[in-house]
């Protein structure tokens, strides 16, 4: 059987809708759930095959985007939350009970600092950005995947209509190139 990618990938991706204005997420306990309020749509959401990220059980990918941190609150539970690797740039607040990651926060000097993480699959309403692209691909070969299974994977973003990248997106690349160049001091004329 052909590995599962993520389930909303592997029968056709549903279109969000662009006047979406946010829902919210909650963990998957069956009680006294965890529940994150947002207050806009997502931006950036892809797929991440990445061994940092959470993706729901069977899945080689997450699907995972960003909201402005201000957009964010942690409405009921917040106690159970708990941060995954407090080493990570990515500070990932998982519920301790069910493990699922309800937000992930960047606190250092970074490009995407301002920018939370989220999986919009946590939510039950329907609208959320689709995703746009698929990154850190080969992350999967890292935990386990056959790398003979890559041009099947890759064929299937393919088919589904997203680019497979082994890091994030050009766009987002050249984000991240700019803030390093910066930094240092390089100075880049009509930005
Ligand atoms: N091969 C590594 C890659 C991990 C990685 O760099 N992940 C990216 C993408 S996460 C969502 O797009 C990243 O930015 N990580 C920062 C962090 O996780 O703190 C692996 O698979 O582990
Ligand atoms: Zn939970
Ligand atoms: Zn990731």
């Amino acid at each position: 059987m052909a590995p599962s990618i993520h389930p909303f990938i592997d029968n056709g991706i549903a279109r969000g809708d662009p006047n979406f204005a946010g829902g919210s997420l909650h963990c998957h306990c069956p009680s006294n759930q965890v529940v994150v309020a947002l207050k806009s749509n997502v931006a950036h959401n892809h797929a991440c095959g990445c061994s940092k990220c959470w993706k729901p059980s069977g899945a080689l990918f997450s699907i995972v985007g960003v909201i402005p941190r201000e957009n964010l609150s942690v409405q009921a539970n917040e106690s159970k939350l708990a941060i995954v690797d407090s080493s990570a740039v990515i500070q990932r607040y998982a519920c301790r009970d069910c493990g699922v990651h309800l937000f992930g926060r960047i606190e250092k000097d970074h490009p995407f600092r301002g920018l939370d993480f989220v999986h919009a699959e946590l939510s039950d309403q329907k609208g959320w950005q689709e995703p746009q692209f698929a990154g850190f691909v080969s992350s999967i070969i890292e935990q386990g995947f056959n790398p003979k299974g890559m041009d099947e994977v890759r064929a299937k973003f393919k088919s589904a209509g997203l680019e497979s990248y082994d890091a994030l997106s050009p766009p987002l690349m050249d984000l991240i190139a700019t803030f390093t160049a910066q930094k240092a001091g390089v100075k880049f004329a009509n930005l």
